[in-house]
């Protein structure tokens, strides 16, 4: 890996024990402090190339080709907030048991580093003083809360599956400008996946388009935005929907 590449994939294939193909020779590098875009259909294969990264892949699913060379210090947040939390455990004590056992400090240090990561991501002081369990959480605090998880590890490269998929738009909007923040202040590396061209327009420097398993184009965002090559970059660009104008024209539930 050259000097300033965190991550780099080379020629990545997954397939199912039934020798399905599910990623095909997949190559992307991502540098340092950069944020890498992976969009592309429901089904093209960004998660199970991000869990491959994270050498998380599904039972079923194996790496029959390719290298992953990335830094260790290598954390994800998932899809679902909900999903990856302990409904039986308060919040406080998942967060703090993952920075004990992340950067080996005593149980009351951990605490206290837990509830700086909770107010840095903007999360209720309600949080310090009562137990509350993820149940009590609204969609956008969980994943929160899961971010904070992933930060404990103090990740050189963060990975996010569609960490807004979950939440309406005005609380996706919050998370983005957040995960953004704390990008710039912690300085880690980015690779995230997401159907949404005008999320990954305002996050990432550069785009991987994914179909079918493959990268159909990848190239920095603006220039692939405005100057696609690919039939199906063209076409998913096609698709996003403009915001109509509000008189006078055709309106869809009219
Ligand atoms: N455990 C598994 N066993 C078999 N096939 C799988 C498994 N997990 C995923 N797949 C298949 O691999 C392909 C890629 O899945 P993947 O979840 O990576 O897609 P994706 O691009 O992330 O989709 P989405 O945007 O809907 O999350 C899909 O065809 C999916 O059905």
């Amino acid at each position: 890996m050259s000097y300033n590449i965190i991550l780099e994939v080379e020629d990545l294939s997954l397939e199912t024990k039934q020798h399905q193909k599910l990623v095909n020779r997949v190559s992307f590098a991502l540098g340092k402090w950069e944020t890498l875009g992976l969009v592309g259909e429901s089904g093209s294969g960004k998660s199970l190339t991000l869990r491959a990264i994270l050498g998380l892949l599904p039972r079923g699913v194996e790496k029959v080709a390719g290298t992953v060379q990335s830094d260790e210090r290598t954390a994800m947040v998932f899809q679902d907030p909900r999903g990856a939390l302990d409904p039986l455990c308060p919040v406080v004590k998942q967060l703090s048991e993952v920075v004990r056992f992340r950067q080996q400090v005593s149980k009351k240090a951990a605490r206290g580093i837990a509830l700086e990561l909770l107010e840095r991501l903007g999360l209720p002081d309600s949080l310090k003083t009562e137990d509350r369990y993820p149940s009590q959480l609204s969609g956008g605090q969980c994943q929160r809360v899961v971010i904070a998880i992933a930060l404990a590890c103090k990740p050189s490269i963060l990975l996010c599956d569609e960490p807004t998929t979950a939440l309406d738009v005005t609380v996706q909007k919050q998370i983005i400008e957040t995960i953004s923040a704390l990008q710039k202040d912690l300085g880690f590396a980015m690779v995230f996946v997401t159907h949404n061209l005008a999320v990954a327009a305002a996050m990432c420097s550069k785009l991987c388009v994914m179909k079918n398993g493959e990268i159909v184009e990848q190239g920095e965002t603006l220039e692939l935005l405005q100057n696609p090559q690919d039939p199906y970059t063209q076409m998913l660009i096609n698709s996003v929907l403009p915001v109509p104008e509000l008189e006078g024209s055709e309106r869809i539930w009219n």
